[in-house]
Order: structure tokens, then C-alpha cells, then sequence
């Protein structure tokens, strides 16, 4: 029996619906399905060889379901992976709230040096109808500029509201943990 190797596990996270199993769909069927939606339950798993130079390489991908429901169970399939979609959808900003949950997320757990990208979808209805995005392009530009960065360099580039909000969790995260620390122990 040949076991299956995986080189790099990929995990697609974001709300429900916001498109992560079409994402998938196309990029290793080469389709797109109409037709009623199906939500996923708990997360479905695609193995998609890669070539990459003169190295084929397999991506063991999770498509993670969106829905609150299936949220305890999601660290299972980000853990170890070495990249995170983070998808939202710019025609609902509760969406793009949730990716930033996820982004969180990640940045919390993260044991593995996960990169995470932030991917936003639907965009052939945004070109049909501006008036439906309720995302500002500059907004979530400014979001995924801080992705790379670790928190604590994030706020050293100044001017845009996402950074300071970076540092204000960081250094509310902080408090906190010295508060802990306190309680419990007089040396702190
Ligand atoms: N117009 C448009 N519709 C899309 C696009 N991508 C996905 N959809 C539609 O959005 C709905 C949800 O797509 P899915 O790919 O199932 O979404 P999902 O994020 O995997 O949803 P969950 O499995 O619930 O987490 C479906 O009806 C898709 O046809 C897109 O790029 N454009």
C-alpha cells in the first residue's frame, strides 16, 4: 500500500460561503461549479502535486468549513501548515471581520512559521456592481501589508490605522499577561 506524502500542509480558513471550496475547486480542477451551494462540513482534504523548478511537490490542502459551528475543530487543520488562505468576501463585511479572527488566530498558535495570505473573492461582482463592496481597497491593503511583519515590528511603520491597531492588542495582550504574572507571584 503507498502512503500518501505530503510536503507542505495548506489550510483554507475564512466565513462561510465567502467562496473556499470554489477557490480550491478551480485551482485543481480547473472548474467552477454552479449551482445550489453546498456547505462544507467539518473540512475536506486535497492532495495537488506541484512542480516547483524541477521539484514536484505535494500540497496536502484543508478546506476548512466557514461555518461558527465547525470553529473548535479548525487548530487541528492550521496546525503545522506551512501557509493559511484567508479568505473573505468584499461584498460582506462580516466577512472580512472573521479573516481577521483568523489572522489572529494563526499569529496566536502559530508554531510552525505559517505563512498567511489574505485572499479576497467574488471579485466578478464587485466588477459588475461597485456599489456592492463594503470593504475599502485601501483597508484591507493595509491589513495584508501588516500580515508579513511580526506584531512586535508592526508598528514601527506609522500612518495607518490597522498598524496602531496591531500595537494597541499587543500591548493590551501585554498588560494582561503582566497581570498574571502578578497575581501569582510577588517577584513579577
Ligand atoms: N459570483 C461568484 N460567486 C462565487 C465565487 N466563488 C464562490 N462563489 C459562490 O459562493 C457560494 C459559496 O461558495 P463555496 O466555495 O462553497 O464557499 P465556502 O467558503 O467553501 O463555504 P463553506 O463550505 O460554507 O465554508 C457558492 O454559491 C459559489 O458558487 C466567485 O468568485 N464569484
Amino acid at each position: 500500500m503507498s502512503v500518501l506524502r505530503v510536503d507542505a500542509k495548506v489550510v483554507m480558513l475564512g466565513k462561510e460561503s465567502v467562496g473556499k471550496t470554489s477557490l480550491v475547486e478551480r485551482y485543481v480542477y480547473h472548474r467552477f461549479s454552479v449551482g445550489p451551494y453546498q456547505n462544507t462540513i467539518g473540512a475536506a482534504f486535497i492532495a495537488k502535486p506541484t512542480k516547483v523548478g524541477e521539484t514536484v511537490i505535494t500540497l496536502g490542502i484543508w478546506d476548512t468549513a466557514g461555518s461558527e459551528r465547525y470553529q473548535a475543530m479548525s487548530r487541528i487543520y492550521y496546525r503545522g501548515a506551512k501557509a493559511a488562505i484567508v479568505c473573505y468576501d468584499p461584498t460582506d463585511s462580516s466577512s472580512f471581520q472573521r479573516a481577521q479572527f483568523w489572522v489572529k488566530q494563526l499569529q496566536d498558535y502559530d508554531e510552525t512559521g505559517c505563512r498567511i495570505y489574505l485572499c479576497a473573492t467574488k471579485k466578478d461582482l464587485i466588477d459588475e456592481d461597485r456599489t456592492l463592496r463594503q470593504i475599502d481597497y485601501h483597508d484591507a491593503q493595509d491589513f495584508a501589508e501588516a500580515l508579513p511583519l511580526k506584531p512586535g515590528e508592526a508598528w514601527w511603520k506609522k500612518g495607518e490605522r490597522w498598524r496602531w491597531r496591531w500595537r494597541e492588542e499587543e500591548e493590551e495582550k501585554e498588560r494582561k499577561r503582566r497581570e498574571i504574572c502578578c497575581e501569582g507571584d510577588e517577584m513579577c
